[in-house]
Order: C-alpha cells, then structure tokens, then sequence
C-alpha cells in the first residue's frame, strides 16, 4: 500500500495553522493534508506541539490563524494517550466500550476482534495488561467505523514487540476499513516501517515525506541523530516477511527475521 496510493480530495487538511496559547507560540505555518487510507506518522520532540496538532484535527483546539478543513461528516476515532479508570469502579470490557453508545454484545466482540482483543470482553478493565488497555482503547475508536483514526501515542508504557504487535493490528485495521491513520508516536523505528508518510514537527513542519526521506532528512538527523535509521532499515526488514511476500530470494531476509507475534 506504501507509495503508490492514489490521492483524491484529502479528508482533513490543516492550513496555515498556528496555535497559540498563553502568550505561548504552540505551532506556525503548519499545512498538513490527509488522504483516505494512507497512515501518516507524527514524529518530534517532547513539546514540539504533536498532541495538540492532533487535538486542533479533532476540532478541541481552535486555530489562532489558518484552519482545519474536514470532509462533511467526517467520522474520526480517536484514541489517547491515556485514560484513567478509577481503579475501585467495577467495569468490563464489554460495558466499557457501550458507554459512548449502547452496543449489543455480537457488536461489542466484533470491535475486540477487530482490534485484535478477543477473548476481553468480560475482563475488568483495570485488570488489562498496558497492550490489552491499548487494543480495548482502539475497539472503542472503530465503534463509529471511522473514516480517519487519530492516535496519540498508543504505544506508551508497550514494550518494543508490544509496540509493533500493535502497529501490525493497525495497519490491518486499515486494510480492513481503509480508513486514514494519523499517529504520533516516540517509536520512531518501528511506527515509521508501517508509515506511508511521516511529517517531522517541531512547532513547524521540519521536514515530511516516505519513512526513508525523513529519516534522510538533515533536519530530522539534527533533531534525533543518525542512529535511527540502522534501526528503522532492520525493522523494515522484519516487518516487509510479514507482510510481503515478495522477498524470498532476498539474501539477508532470514538473518533479520525476528517475528513478535500479533
Ligand atoms: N493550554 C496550553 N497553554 C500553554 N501552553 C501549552 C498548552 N498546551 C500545551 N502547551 C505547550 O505547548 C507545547 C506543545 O505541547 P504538546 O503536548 O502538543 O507537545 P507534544 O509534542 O505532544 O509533547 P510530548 O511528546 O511531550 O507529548 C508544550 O511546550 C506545552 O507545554
């Protein structure tokens, strides 16, 4: 899917977007442009203003100057950084994801399989493991079957297999619903392997474009150094046996194969 896709109408676009608050320039000029089904990642620094680009694409944050433009009726599923259950409310899975709406149970169990969390449904939510919370979080964003699924940080807390487990689930969510991904995320080698195109933010747009050129980019390297990009190329690897199957005469295919499970 990487690459070729074909870009019509984008499904939100930010233009010319500068936030500010408290006297506090948050970002500056920043145009991004999102297509049905492609997966773009949100890489930068702490700070650098990618929770709130998410919450400005959202429509919880007002523009100080520029705008966001939305297809009419766009449906976005979004999922937090973090959600805090009170650890003493009993809650099950089940329950959990019919408090936006109430959903019968055939309903409920197809969002879980949907986000790779069979078998939850009757756990209490404050017993989930990090990667179980996170999968319970993204069936709840599918509820509406999104158009545009928006992720903050999904990952945090996962361990690195933990991480890219979950990512695969992503991009076979958009395979299953085509919708458009946008993800920030701190995982750069492995979120950017499942990226048709990252966008480097640091207040304004560093550099964007496919994994490889960011991760090329002199602005991204001033801004996370070299290192990454041995990392992000082993990943690819790993990540191009599980998907593609293009790649049996490759000669290095069995020494980077690594599979983590989904
Ligand atoms: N309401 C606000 N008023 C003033 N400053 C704010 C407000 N919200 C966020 N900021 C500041 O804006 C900057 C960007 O914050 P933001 O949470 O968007 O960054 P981030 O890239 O998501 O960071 P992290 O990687 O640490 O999660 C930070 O310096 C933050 O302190």
């Amino acid at each position: 899917m990487r690459g070729g896709r074909r870009v019509s109408a984008p499904l939100i676009a930010a233009r010319d977007l500068t936030i500010r608050r408290g006297g506090h320039t948050i970002l500056e000029h920043v145009d991004v442009e999102i297509a049905a089904g492609e997966i773009v990642t949100i890489v930068g620094p702490n700070g650098s203003g990618k929770s709130t680009f998410l919450k400005a694409l959202i429509g919880a944050l007002k523009p100080s100057s520029g705008s966001i433009e939305r297809l009419p009726g766009l449906r976005i599923g979004y999922v937090p950084q973090k959600l805090a259950i009170d650890q003493s409310l009993p809650l099950t899975v089940r329950r959990f994801l019919g408090l936006p709406r109430r959903i019968g149970r055939r309903e409920a169990d197809a969002l879980l399989a949907r986000a790779g969390a069979d078998h939850l449904a009757d756990r209490q939510m404050v017993d989930l493991s990090g990667g179980q919370f996170q999968r319970v979080l993204l069936a709840r964003a599918l509820l509406e079957t999104p158009q545009l699924l928006l992720l903050d940080e999904a990952t945090q807390g996962l361990d690195q297999p933990g991480s890219a487990a979950f990512y695969r689930r992503i991009e076979e969510v958009r395979s299953e619903l085509g919708c458009a991904v946008v993800m920030v995320s701190h995982d750069l080698h492995v979120v950017m392997a499942a990226s048709d195109r990252v966008v480097c933010l640091n207040g304004h747009i560093c550099c964007q474009g496919t994994p490889e050129i960011v991760a090329d980019a002199p602005e991204y390297r001033a801004l996370f150094g070299s290192g990454t990009k041995g990392t992000l190329a082993l990943y690819r690897h790993e990540h191009s046996h599980d998907h593609d199957h293009d790649h049996g005469s490759d000669p290095h295919h069995h020494l980077a194969h690594e599979d983590h499970g989904g």
